[in-house]
């Protein structure tokens, strides 16, 4: 996804070209022995030299930068205030990368259809013969598509979404908690984005679902100070790289997704390929999650809960303990939208509030209070945020900022509150 990663200078290469220098100068001005070694051992020197330089200029480049960890869980919006840095500090996407994002796109749309077909499955009974076909189609996974010319295909995705099942479902369950969050962003506008001449634009590419598995970085400058911004995958299996970039972090924006409150953490956690990896390990289904009265379970399945605890290991983590946290809690758009259809007290038994207000306060408080008594040194800021959404991100990262650089501490508007 062109994230700029710093590479040091590749010794092995320029070593090979210090063999070449010494057999050309050889080839052309045949010499004696001892004058040839002479020469090759200072051309060696004077490479070896410029090679400590650059690498003495990258390392002071580096400790001039001040590290940023983007943490969290999976799916909470961290790659997604990555790429809004591109847009707005850096150069954003080229032409190139576009076009490469329209197979995502593609594969997108796929799981948006897999997941509503799962819940037309579970919860609509009376379709067509013709209906229930397609439905079961789309509900076993992405195979059966494979070999389909694009054409055809868009016209089953078309198709899919006039089922009269399809749309009775959407209608009865907008928010769907396993229906992926860029699903209100993509389906509205499908005939444009599988036109084949389409070329997905920033804010297409702002929505793509695309897990992070490794760890990226991008470089950049921000009100005249350096930053180097870093993204690891927020799923489980990939926090155990998190180690790596532990060491001498100036700030940790933990990104936790408000809109997961509803969620099951196994049931979202996707694999890059999406589609096939849920034949394998299908979705805890939506009605298991709400009718379960057993804190331990709800613990463990539970997306926000599995963040909040999250949390508080980062807090409590040593390596991090001199940098500062701020906590950017996220999806604020869906969860003003999900929350009158699916109350936070089914989710969060405490919750007694009614208002979207006193719901973003009351799961803001779960995140605050893990900080340890003892932890006294350190003031936790939060903000509430929209990733999706540029202006918005422009100002919480100033904001952040101001914190991170020690600037106008009193002027950030941490804290502030969902409208
Ligand atoms: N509507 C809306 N969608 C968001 C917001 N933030 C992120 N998303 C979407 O949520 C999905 C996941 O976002 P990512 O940025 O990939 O999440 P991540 O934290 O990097 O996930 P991992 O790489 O798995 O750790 C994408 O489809 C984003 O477009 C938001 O504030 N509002
Ligand atoms: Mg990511």
């Amino acid at each position: 996804m062109g994230n700029t990663i710093c590479t040091p200078p590749n010794r092995a290469s320029t070593y090979g070209r210090e063999v070449d220098v010494k057999a050309s100068a050889e080839s052309v001005h045949p010499m004696p022995s001892s004058v040839a070694v002479t020469i090759a051992i200072k051309a060696q020197l004077a490479i070896s030299t410029s090679i400590d330089n650059s690498l003495r200029k990258e390392k002071f480049e580096h400790s001039r930068r001040a590290k940023i960890l983007l943490l969290g869980g999976a799916d909470a919006g961290k790659s997604t205030i990555l790429k809004q840095m591109r847009i707005l500090h850096m150069t954003g996407f080229s032409e190139l990368e576009m076009h490469s994002f329209y197979n995502y796109l593609r594969f997108n749309v796929f799981e948006i259809f897999h997941e509503i077909a799962m819940g037309v499955q579970e919860n609509i009974l009376a379709v067509s013969e013709d209906e229930k076909l397609m439905i079961y189609r789309f509900a076993e996974g992405i195979s059966w598509f494979i070999g389909i010319e694009d054409e055809i295909e868009t016209q089953y995705l078309l198709n899919f979404l006039e089922f009269e099942s399809v749309q009775t479902f959407m209608k009865l369950h907008p928010n769907y908690a396993s229906l992926p969050d860029n699903a209100h962003y993509y389906l509205p506008k499908l005939h444009k984005l599988l036109a084949p001449e389409h070329i997905p634009t920033a804010e297409d590419i702002l929505h793509l679902r695309i897990p992070t598995t490794g760890i990226s970085e991008i470089n950049f400058e921000f009100s005249a100070n350096a930053i180097r911004l870093i993204d690891v995958g927020g799923q489980r299996t990939y926090r155990k790289k998190w180690i790596h970039c532990f060491d001498g972090v100036a700030a940790v924006l933990f990104v936790a997704s408000l809109a997961a409150y509803d969620q099951a953490l196994e049931g979202v956690d996707i694999d890059s390929k999406p589609v096939l990896h849920r034949d394998l390990f299908p979705p805890v289904q939506l009605s298991e999650v709400r009718d379960s009265t057993n804190e331990e379970y709800e613990k463990r399945v539970n997306r926000l809960r599995d963040s909040v605890k999250l949390f508080g290991e980062m807090l409590r983590c040593r390596f991090l303990r001199s940098s500062s946290f701020i906590l950017f809690l996220n999806k604020t758009d869906l969860f003003a939208k999900k929350l009158p259809l699916s109350p936070l007290s089914e989710h969060f038994s405490s919750y007694d509030g009614t208002t979207n207000e006193q719901a973003s306060e009351y799961l803001k408080d779960q995140f605050l209070k893990r900080k340890s008594k003892n932890d006294t040194e350190r003031t936790l800021y939060s903000h509430y945020t929209c990733a999706t959404d540029t202006n918005n991100v422009e100002f919480v990262f100033k904001a952040a900022c101001d914190i991170v650089f020690q600037r106008n501490l009193h002027t950030t508007g941490a804290m502030k509150c969902v409208q």
